[in-house]
């Protein structure tokens, strides 16, 4: 616009010289040297003149470059959130943008050993649940593992993380929200505590869970760049949908592991109850370290109780209550030795006559006591576990089998009553100064009929 002016300014003050001179010369018959003066005049307004049309024609053309680049980077920004959003990449939120997605820090819906975790809703509408990450050195930990692990996975087994966030010392992390809490809830009796939630899950949920756990762990272990161990599988940390299907979360002591390295020394993390002996026993820890956690959740899915609690027992002589220690993988041994196995299984689910294919749970149990096999190598892999699960093969009774007790509550804190968490019985444990390794009498399954250790036959 203002070019534009300029241009007319300068044609009419050039016109109006020309028209100037010609009267001087018809009026005042000046000479040829007002002549000569007058045409240099003429000719360095023509130089400012063209100076301006170029300067102008210069602007326009960078005008309409730099919209141009401003659309496209419009365009490619756009794009590119696409791109982020369809891979999963996670984005980077504010922490106002936080803040304003959980109205604060209001809903609280879970509590674990590395923070608090609150539910909100995004300006896109979708709903999420925000780890608060609390503590500083392990906090920092777990917060890099997590992000380096899930950022990259994709799988419907495995929760999404739509983002995170790191501020100061405060970390976040954001997560799709999964809405019928965590598995402990539904299989064990009184989980649900003030938050109302939860209740029994049927056994053909809990064995379609079984699957989908199984798949997510495979996943992990066999389908990713690396190979990722989660390395915390535990009923906290499988989420159920509005489905009741299952979603592994939790990546907070996950490892990534080169795909040529069979196995990592690395300092014991993990919950007790569901830690495999070669954290202790072994030189360094694998995948198979993941399916003994397994086999352990599948052996409390069956039962309906935790692998380790807390029983009180009357003293027959003095009448004295005492509390023991139960390990509930060691009661399965014994039923299936007395071919009592509907024993093990959830009384809820036996009163409500749900569990009718004795034979289900007979496969059930022995895919969790092959997992958890004291050798890892003797263990199976989330691959075979999943073939064995969708019957595409035979289960074959697992072989002679040394139980391990690691006596984990011992080692977190001695055999002091106050000191363990009398509702689960287990506690989550990063680092143990000391371990207590007790070792079960050999147990001997009434008809082993094979020395070759192999969970599998052919059908
Ligand atoms: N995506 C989610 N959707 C709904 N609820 C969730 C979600 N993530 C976590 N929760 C709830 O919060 C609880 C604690 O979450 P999480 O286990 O991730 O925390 P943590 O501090 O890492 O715990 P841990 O002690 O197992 O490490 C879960 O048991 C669950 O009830």
């Amino acid at each position: 616009m203002e070019d534009k002016k300029a241009n007319i300014i300068a044609t009419i003050t050039i016109l109006t010289l020309l028209l100037v001179i010609i009267a001087a010369r018809v009026y005042l018959k000046l000479s040829k040297t007002f002549y000569l003066l007058a045409g240099v005049d003429v000719s360095l307004i023509l130089a400012v003149f063209c100076f301006l049309a170029i300067r102008n024609r210069y602007n326009r053309e960078k005008k309409l470059l730099e919209s141009r680049y401003i659309s496209e980077g419009r365009e490619l920004r756009i794009e590119y959130s696409f791109l982020r959003k369809v891979a999963g990449v996670p984005t980077k939120f504010k922490l106002d943008d936080l803040e304003e997605a959980t109205d604060g820090f209001r809903i609280q819906i879970g509590k674990g050993g590395s923070g608090s975790v609150f539910k909100g809703v995004l300006k896109d509408g979708s709903q999420v649940a925000v780890k608060r990450i609390e503590g500083e050195e392990k906090g920092e930990r777990e917060f890099r593992s997590e992000v380096a692990a899930i950022a990259s996975v994709q799988h419907k087994n495995l929760v999404r993380l739509y983002g995170y966030s790191s501020v100061n010392r405060y970390r976040f992390l954001v997560y799709e929200y999964i809405p019928n809490s965590s598995l402990d809830v539904w299989i064990f009796p009184g989980r649900g505590g003030s938050r109302r939630l939860g209740g029994c899950l049927t056994w053909d949920q809990r064995y379609q869970v079984a699957i989908d756990v199984a798949k997510a762990l495979s996943y992990l272990h066999n389908d990713c760049r690396s190979k990722i161990l989660h390395l915390d599988v535990k009923p906290e940390n499988i989420l159920l949908d509005e489905d009741y299907r299952a979603v592994v979360t939790d990546f907070g002591l996950s490892k990534l592991v080169a795909r040529d390295e069979s196995r990592v020394v690395t300092e014991i993390r993990g919950t007790c109850g569901y830690l495999a002996p070669e954290w202790l026993l072994e030189h360094g820890i694998s995948e198979k370290s993941d399916v003994y956690s397994y086999g352990i959740v599948l052996l409390e899915m069956i039962g309906g109780r935790r692998s380790i609690s807390r029983v009180e027992n009357k003293n027959k002589k003095n009448g004295k209550k005492k509390k023991k220690l139960e390990y509930f993988p060691r009661i399965v041994m014994e039923k299936m030795r007395e071919r009592r196995v509907m024993e093990i299984v959830d009384q809820r689910l036996i009163e409500a006559k749900e569990v009718n294919d004795e034979g289900q749970v007979m496969k059930l149990v022995y895919v969790a006591l092959w997992c958890i096999q004291e050798k890892a190598k003797n263990r199976p892999d989330m691959a075979m576990v999943i073939e064995m699960l969708e019957g595409r093969v035979h289960v074959n009774e697992p072989p002679d089998s040394k139980l391990v007790v690691v006596d984990l509550l011992a080692a977190a804190g001695g055999d002091d009553d106050d000191d363990v968490d009398v509702t689960t019985g287990v506690r989550r444990v990063v680092e143990i100064p000391r371990l207590h390794i007790q070792r079960e009498r050999h147990f001997r399954f009434p008809s082993v009929c094979s020395s070759l250790v192999s969970p599998v036959s052919p059908r």
